[in-house]
């Protein structure tokens, strides 16, 4: 079964509110499926495999319980475990919404409905489930990822680019903060080129002390220095055939640097303490977190080195700018921590969700692998709460002004002007701004905007 782009299915018993919703939600780009009751909707489900359906739990036979709602759902997840369930649950009824979540569903709403704020929950549905969708396009069995997950269209231009540039011996460069992923890249490009049966040898430039990593890269022969008891090769000639991954290759010092480049010119090697020079052939990549340019410019990066080392340069963006890819990588990580005895453990509270997309992730997708790993252990319920991820807000005031608020205040006030000028009709205001109805959806609630009130 292939999921359908923009298929919402509606499953409600009660016909006024199912014509409500249809009407509130059919235009020209949205499929909408309407459904009274659990087989109905199965048979919807299997026909059209909707990306978003939106549930009543109260379904006949019992529309005044929620047995045959938990049912149809679970049902609907065992057919296409991809589908964003949304529940509609009756007011105080929190106890079921969050056995729902519990369950697989994507997000609760509380009735009574207003269409215009379940607008807010059905475009964040349709957001995550195209990114997963692309997700799982991008990892197909001719596609090892090597474990990367991600929804974002730059990430996902990476990983293209990774693709293509694999088969060649093109010395790349990823550039990143920490944490972004530029290690997993560097083993996708391993992976998918013809030295993946060779090891991958990744060495972190800044973490060896400087006296020590000479020997380490290029090894050394006996009596090289006092304790070279025994001659020992290095991780060059370790990686042999395979790929060398420098991680943090802006920390290397400068007299080591002048050793790299000979070897990246020669490709052959000479142990400390040895005369004979070795041919090694083995494919070079490298990453940092610094700006090697400006390293260049100031004279504690060697340009010759920068140029053979910088064949290809990849940006690798940091996750706060992932739109979309918290959602998708907090979902990975649970499925991946949330196993064994941990199983119960099944989803987010929506409070949880909120604060892992609001919070800037400092640390990138390290952090967040870090943190979700620990809340799946800590939790005590089936869910995780906010509290549970322990994100501390102060690291999200710590921003300086870049060019990125400049960019956000800028977009915030255009989207505003357009609410104000199509008086807070979404509809017209998105047309002004020449985006779609869900992105200025997603947009006001990355904003925080009221379409209500958007002083
Ligand atoms: N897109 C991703 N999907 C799944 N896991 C990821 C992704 N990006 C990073 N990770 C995980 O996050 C952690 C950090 O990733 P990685 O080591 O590749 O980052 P890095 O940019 O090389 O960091 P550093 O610069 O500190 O070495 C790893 O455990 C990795 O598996």
């Amino acid at each position: 079964m292939v999921m359908q782009d923009n298929v919402i299915l509606i499953i409600e018993d009660d016909e006024g509110l199912r014509s409500q919703l249809r009407w509130h939600f059919d235009d020209e780009s949205t499929t909408i499926l309407t459904v009274g009751d659990r087989e109905s909707a199965l048979a919807a489900v299997r026909q059209h495999e909707p990306m978003v359906v939106i549930q009543d739990l109260g379904l006949p036979p019992d529309p005044e319980g929620v047995s045959q709602g938990f049912r149809c759902m679970s049902e609907i997840l065992s057919l296409a475990g991809h589908t964003k369930i949304i529940v509609l649950t009756g007011k105080g009824d929190r106890e079921n919404a969050l056995k729902a979540i519990e369950l697989g569903a994507f997000d609760f709403y509380t009735k009574p409905v207003d269409p215009m704020q379940l607008d807010h929950v059905v475009s964040r549905a349709f957001h995550v489930a195209e990114l997963e969708l692309e997700n799982r396009r991008l990892l197909t069995p001719q596609n090892p990822t090597g474990g990367l997950v991600t929804g974002h269209p730059d990430m996902l231009k990476v990983c293209r680019l990774v693709q293509k540039i694999a088969p060649s011996d093109v010395t790349c460069t990823f550039i990143g903060e920490s944490g972004t992923g530029k290690e997993v890249l560097a083993n996708m490009l391993h992976r998918l080129s013809e030295r993946s049966e060779q090891p991958f040898i990744a060495i972190n430039c800044a973490a060896i002390p400087e006296n020590l990593m000479e020997s380490e890269l290029f090894g050394y022969e006996k009596g090289a220095f006092t304790g070279a008891d025994k001659a020992r090769s290095g991780l060059i000639e370790a990686a042999a055939g395979g790929t060398l991954f420098l991680d943090e290759i802006g920390d290397m010092p400068l007299a080591l640097q002048a050793k790299l480049l000979r070897f990246l010119q020669e490709r052959t090697i000479e142990r400390v303490g040895g005369r004979k020079s070795t041919p090694i052939d083995v494919r070079v990549t490298c990453a940092t977190n610094k700006n090697i340019e400006q390293m260049v410019a100031a004279g504690t990066f060697r340009e010759d080195l920068y140029y053979r080392i910088a064949e290809m340069v990849i940006d690798i963006p940091p996750l706060r700018e992932r739109d979309g890819d918290k959602a998708v990588l907090a979902r990975h990580f649970l499925a991946k921590y949330a196993v064994d005895r941990y199983a119960r453990v099944t989803g987010f509270s929506q409070d949880a969700v909120a604060a892992i997309e609001d919070y800037d992730w400092p640390g990138n997708v390290r952090e967040m692998e870090n943190k979700i790993k620990k809340a799946v252990i800590l939790t005590d319920g089936k869910v995780i709460e906010r509290d549970d991820l322990g994100l501390d807000p102060a690291s999200n005031t710590m921003r300086l002004l870049n060019l990125r608020d400049v960019r956000q205040e800028a977009e915030r006030k255009a989207i505003m002007q357009a609410l104000s000028i199509s008086n807070n009709n979404v509809s017209a205001a998105a047309k002004a701004l020449g985006v779609t109805r869900p992105t200025l959806y997603d947009l006001l609630k990355k904003y925080h905007i009221s379409a209500d009130n958007p002083s």
